[in-house]
This record gives C-alpha cells, sequence and structure tokens, in this order.
C-alpha cells in the first residue's frame, strides 16, 4: 500500500497509509532577509508575499498582497508554508524527523528544494556553517539513531548538470551512469559510496565537495553554472531472519534555481543553457504532478534527475517538495508558486482554483513547451492512457490533445477535421489517442506541398536548426544543437533566437555520402536490413488502408489471434463505405462496436497501425547488429556501443518511443524520427 504524508494538527507531517491520498507532501519556505535586504528597502518593493491560513487546516492560502493598494494580486494553495522567522530547526522537527524511522527500516524519502535563483534552497537544504541546513540535522539524527541499532551509513554525493551525472566523490567527477536492469531495477553505475561514522567527518566532505562543482570547474571565469545538487544518505542494514541486506534512502535534493531564461538571457548560448536548465526542472514538476494526481503513468523518463530518484519517489516513498520564496514580490517567485500549487492537488482534481489562479503558469508552460519543443504537462501519461479513465472535462481538452500528439505538431488541426463530423461527440473524441488516420491526413496535406519527400525510412533525424530570421545552420551529427553556432549567430545578427528544429530535409538530397549509404540500406543486396524490410510490408499496409478506407470485413475466428499479434484490427478488403460486415463476438473483443461512428472505427483501427510502426521501429533497436544500428543517421560508433550495453542489461531495454531519450535523443527527435518514417511511407 502507498503511504504518503499529510499535515498533522501542528501543520507539521504526519505519515499515514492511503492509497488515496497526494503522494507528495508540497511545503513553502519564505527566506529571510539577506544581509543586503532590509525590512526599509522591502519597503519599496511593489508587493511583499502575505501568507493567510485557510480555513482547511490542511491548506495554506499565499498571496501576494500588493501593498499600496492593498490588493491581492494572486493566491496559491500549499500544504502549509513556513513563515520568514521560522527557522530550518522547525522544518527539520515538524517534516523530515517523522520521516527519519522509515529510512532506518528500509524505506525512501526525499527532500526536494525548489524555487527562484536567490531564493534559500541550498541555505535551507546545506546550511552554512553558522545555521545548520536540513540535511546536516538530518544525518545527525541518523548517524545517533543508527549507532543505537547498530547499522552503517554512507553518503553519494552527485550534480546533475545538463542532462549528465557527475560523481562529486570522485575526484575527475566521472559522470554516472543511469541503467535499468531487467527487473526494472535502477543502478547508479560509477556512483561512490563514502561511508560516514561522524556528523564532523560527514560536514567535512559534504561542503568541500559540494561547494566545487563540476561546471564551476570547467568554466572558472564564467558565473556558476545552474545545476542540481543532490546528497544520497544510505542507512545499511542486515536483516537477521532473511540474512539479506536492508538499504533505506535519504535524498537531499537542492534544485537548479528556476528563472526566466527570456527575460535574462543575454544571448542564445544562455537561452538555450537557461532552457535545458528548465525543462529538467519541469521533468521533476511534472512527476511530482503525476504523482500527486495517481496518474497511471509517471513520466520519470523525462529527466535524468527523476530517472536517478525513481525508486525514491514511488509508491512507497515519502517526498517532500520544499518551494522556497524570496520574501519580496518577485516574478520568478510567482511562477514557482504556480507551478508547486498546480502539483499540489488532490486525486483527479484537475481544475481547481489553483489551477485557474495559474494562469502566469499556463502560459509559462506554453512557452516553455514551445521552446523545448516538448509538452510540460502530463501528454505522455494521457497518450497512455488511451484517454479513457481520466476525469476531464471539455475546458481541459486542449491540454488533452497536445497530450495526443505524437508525430505532428500540426496536429490541432487535424484533430478539428476528426471532430467535425462527430460535434455532438467532441468530447469523447478528445480522448482517441493520436493515429495513423492523423499521419494520413497530415500525409496527405504534406504530400501536396512538399515532394521532397524520399522513399527511405531511414531519413529520420532532424537535420537543420533553422533560425527564425529564417537563417539554416546544419544540425550535427551526434544529434546535439551547436550551442556555438546559436550563440555566433546571435552575437553576429545582434538578435536572441530560439532554435526551431525542423526535420523534412532528406538526407538523399544532400549529396553528403549519407544518401548513399541509406540507398543501399534500402536495396536487398543478400544482407537486407530488418528495418526496412517490416517498414516495407508496413508501408504496403497502411496504402491499402489509405486507399481503401471503406467496408470492414473482419477476419474469421481463426485469423483473429493472429492478426492481433501482428497488430492489426482487421483486413481491408472493399472500397465502400458505411457498412460493416463482421463478426459480432471478434468485434466486441476489439472494441470496436462500441464505435459505431466510421470515424471513431477508423481512428480505433489506424491506432493499431500506428502502434505496429513503433513497434517495428522499436524492435529493430532491441535486435539489430551494432553495424546495422550504425546505419541510422545520429548512431554512432559510441551510440551503438551504448545500445548494445543496455541489451546486455536488460534484453528489451527499448519497449516505449520515451525509452530512445536513454540514448542521448531527446523526446523532438524521436518524434521527428517517427513522424518522417510514416511521412516517408507516402511518399
Ligand atoms: N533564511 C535566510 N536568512 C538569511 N539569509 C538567507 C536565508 N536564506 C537564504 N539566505 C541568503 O540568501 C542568499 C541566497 O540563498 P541561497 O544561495 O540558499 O539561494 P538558492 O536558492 O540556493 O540560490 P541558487 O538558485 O542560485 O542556487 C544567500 O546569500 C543566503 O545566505
Amino acid at each position: 500500500m502507498a503511504s504518503s504524508t499529510t499535515s498533522g494538527p501542528d501543520g507539521g507531517v504526519k505519515v499515514n497509509n492511503n492509497n488515496m491520498s497526494r503522494r507528495v507532501r508540497i511545503i513553502g519556505k519564505i527566506r529571510g532577509f539577506t544581509d543586503q535586504e532590509s525590512e526599509s528597502s522591502c519597503q519599496d518593493s511593489k508587493a511583499r508575499i502575505a501568507i493567510c491560513k485557510s480555513h482547511d487546516a490542511h491548506r495554506v492560502t499565499l498571496s501576494f498582497l500588493d501593498q499600496s493598494t492593498c490588493q491581492k494580486e494572486a493566491s496559491y494553495k500549499l500544504d502549509y508554508c513556513y513563515e520568514q522567522d521560522e527557522d530550518t530547526g522547525v522544518i527539520f522537527s515538524r517534516e523530515i524527523k517523522p520521516l527519519i524511522s522509515d529510512v532506518l527500516n528500509g524505506g525512501n524519502a526525499s527532500i526536494i528544494a525548489y524555487g527562484a535563483r536567490g531564493s534559500g534552497k541550498t541555505y535551507t537544504i546545506q546550511g552554512t556553517e553558522e545555521k545548520t541546513g536540513l540535511a546536516v540535522l538530518s544525518m545527525a539524527e541518523l548517524l545517533s539513531k543508527s549507532e543505537e541499532d547498530g547499522k552503517s551509513v554512507s553518503i553519494s554525493i552527485l550534480e546533475v548538470h545538463h542532462e549528465h551525472a557527475y560523481d562529486l566523490l570522485d575526484p575527475k567527477h566521472s559522470e554516472v551512469q543511469v541503467l535499468e536492469d531487467c527487473r526494472g531495477k535502477i543502478n547508479l553505475k560509477g556512483l561512490s559510496q563514502v561511508p560516514v561514522k561522524s556528523i564532523l567527518e560527514f560536514q567535512n566532505i559534504y561542503f568541500s565537495k559540494l561547494n566545487i562543482s563540476t561546471s564551476v570547474q570547467k568554466i572558472p571565469l564564467e558565473q556558476p553554472k545552474r545545476s542540481h545538487k543532490c546528497l544520497i544518505i544510505h542507512v545499511s542494514s542486515v536483516d537477521d531472519n532473511s540474512n539479506t541486506n536492508i538499504v533505506g534512502k535519504m535524498n537531499f535534493v537542492d534544485l537548479a534555481g528556476y528563472e526566466d531564461v527570456r527575460r535574462n538571457s543575454k544571448d542564445g548560448g544562455a537561452l538555450l543553457e537557461g532552457n535545458r536548465t528548465n525543462k529538467s526542472l519541469h521533468g521533476v514538476l511534472n512527476v511530482v504532478y503525476a504523482l500527486n494526481a495517481n496518474e497511471i503513468h509517471v513520466p520519470y523518463r523525462e529527466s535524468k534527475l527523476t530517472r536517478i530518484f525513481q525508486e525514491s519517489l514511488g509508491a512507497t516513498s515519502h517526498v517532500l517538495m520544499l518551494t522556497c520564496l524570496k520574501p519580496q514580490f518577485y516574478q520568478d517567485s510567482l511562477h514557482t508558486l504556480g507551478l508547486a500549487s498546480r502539483s499540489c492537488q488532490s486525486i483527479n482534481h484537475v481544475l481547481t482554483d489553483s489551477i485557474k489562479n495559474a494562469k502566469s503558469s499556463a502560459r509559462f508552460k506554453m512557452l516553455s513547451s514551445q521552446k523545448n519543443m516538448k509538452p510540460f504537462s502530463t501528454p505522455s501519461t494521457l497518450k497512455r492512457l488511451g484517454g479513457s479513465s481520466v476525469h476531464l472535462s471539455t475546458k481541459n481538452a486542449s491540454c488533452v490533445s497536445k497530450g495526443r500528439k505524437l508525430f505532428d505538431e500540426e496536429k490541432k488541426v487535424i484533430s478539428d477535421q476528426i471532430k467535425r463530423p462527430q460535434d455532438d461527440t467532441t468530447e469523447k473524441l478528445e480522448f482517441v489517442p493520436g493515429t495513423a488516420a492523423d499521419i494520413i491526413l497530415s500525409m496527405q496535406r504534406k504530400a501536396s506541398t512538399d515532394d521532397s519527400l524520399s522513399d527511405n525510412p531511414l531519413a529520420l533525424v532532424p537535420e537543420e536548426v533553422v533560425f527564425q530570421d529564417g537563417s539554416i545552420s546544419e544540425f550535427t551529427s551526434d544529434l546535439e544543437l551547436r550551442e556555438n553556432d546559436i550563440s555566433a549567430h546571435n552575437r553576429s545578427n545582434n538578435v536572441e533566437i530560439t532554435p526551431v528544429v525542423i526535420c523534412d530535409k532528406s538526407p538523399l538530397e544532400d549529396g553528403d555520402g549519407l544518401g548513399k549509404e541509406k540507398k543501399d540500406l534500402l536495396t536487398n543486396d543478400g544482407g537486407s536490413p530488418p528495418l526496412s524490410e517490416r517498414l516495407r510490408q508496413l508501408s504496403n499496409n497502411l496504402k491499402s488502408f489509405y486507399s481503401t478506407p471503406s467496408r470492414i470485413k473482419m477476419p474469421d475466428e481463426g485469423n483473429t489471434q493472429h492478426s492481433l499479434q501482428a497488430g492489426y484490427v482487421a483486413d481491408f478488403i472493399e472500397p465502400n463505405t458505411p457498412s460493416v460486415e463482421f463478426d459480432t463476438k471478434c468485434a466486441e473483443r476489439l472494441d470496436i462496436t462500441k464505435h459505431s461512428s466510421p470515424w471513431e472505427t477508423f481512428s480505433k483501427r489506424s491506432s493499431g497501425m500506428k502502434d505496429s510502426l513503433v513497434q517495428e521501429y522499436l524492435k529493430f533497436f532491441n535486435s539489430a547488429s551494432k553495424e546495422e544500428l550504425k546505419e541510422l543517421r545520429g548512431i554512432g560508433e559510441k551510440r551503438a556501443t551504448y545500445i548494445l550495453q543496455l541489451r546486455e542489461e536488460s534484453p528489451e531495454p527499448f519497449k516505449s518511443l520515451d525509452d530512445l531519450q536513454d540514448i542521448g535523443l531527446s523526446a523532438k527527435q524521436v518524434k521527428g524520427m517517427m513522424k518522417k518514417m510514416a511521412g516517408d511511407l507516402f511518399s
């Protein structure tokens, strides 16, 4: 049973076991004034954060109060909020102390500090020499209890910067690999673990290692880069009954400070850097949101950080999210509070006051999703849910349709086309997952405007970066955007740009030799590549489906199983429309009779085609030889070796498209690859 934490009568944490409770407790802490700041200087500020305790004993409403007009600017709900004069010791005894016994008994707890830059995250987690932070207070407690019980304590310290994790206890700061074994267990390959016996020993290591970050060392003359700093405390003991080792973990994550990169970035490089960091913050918040909404799919794979802590953010772990706030009114605080509040919702309460209040956050969400080419909120969840069990109103339909976008950025238009003949069932249709019908319609439109589509299923990856002013830069071979190009572009043009990645250029056209390589792959010269062969078959099926989308004749009973295994739901035979002749039992099993309209039937069936396409592609990654993998654009020696390594750890490491992100492809790139592949089938 999932355990969770809720407010006790004093506002502090109370551990309970309730499946229906939210899994992440979200609290706020308003930072005290720094030496430079003073109460008087804050009088000049437009507003200060005023805390209004709500009537609900378990919730607090935070309001930004305009002091000149005494009007409330916006209100956000959190589980609790600690005021300026409440120090770290109070937070420790109310929020963390109750979790210690669970960690000693093999449980997991994570404390995640989140907030704008300079909002006091490090001060609260790490503390200073004068003012002890939460990590040190917790370590002191864990050490004393462990000593009593004969348990041993060790620590790991790592930094996550630009989706790469570095071991800070290793003098070389070597990179840590996040691997999943065949049982789904996360292994942090290369992460050191150092035993700790006393609090002094801990403080020496902790402060010396955390204050030298990899990012600072690499570029000593620049400002410290934003990165996430993580401390893992392992408490081990041997269970006498089973003679097994029991390990509990307490994680402290000091997230990089949020900042509005559009406002603060001086050039394209900084913009890109800032966007990347914010993207990983969104990854964390999306996981928190999914956990609190009890969603079936939790998007751990969206960021390296959530991958690292996947097991400590799961159902039986305690998670405390500490939202740090600056004492003055501050735009970035408003954003962070809005986003934290969004995650602070009960199960299925998608449209709460907090969401309504968080309009600015929603805008932020949109902008960031455009920039990062990655949806912010719940898309992957909705993709997987297949759109049936989530209680969302029509008001949320746009968010749902966003979630359904898999291959096509322009799908909203297409969705509208699908909806039109079925206006009375609009809401229902919103939940039909992205389908091959969409691809077909998209291809139809594309074919009329673009005859450059090649017959090449391997021309899959983005190749160009188009700047907003129309100039183009080539995409690098290892699929990384060249930050220098963007910075240089910005400098020379004196503009700030956001790169837009497109993926329509066919390598067959570019004459760089890659085209030939891929043409060879397509021809059957004795050793036909498995992917292209399978794609051809799919292409033929899709084409016949496209050309005869009409009367549906279901296969007879004997063939049904085979068709199902192949991922298709029926054979396509005659070109007459709506009457449907098929075996009712079989159709019921296939869930088709419920979808009586031709569009729904069509969508349902074409969704199967899309899944098949994806499965074939994943099968290729799971089974191809190193040489075959290297034939794919973007997969070089290093990536191919890594793929084989992943396959050693787990026989089929690629179970969904998200898994391709483990080899360094972004979600956008994977989507681009699939989109291109589907497009090529119709060329
Ligand atoms: N409660 C507090 N009382 C007094 N000063 C504080 C308090 N909290 C933080 N500060 C001071 O505020 C400044 C910023 O704090 P801190 O470095 O912890 O912020 P941060 O959120 O970790 O910033 P970044 O996102 O840049 O890492 C520091 O000088 C710190 O000493």
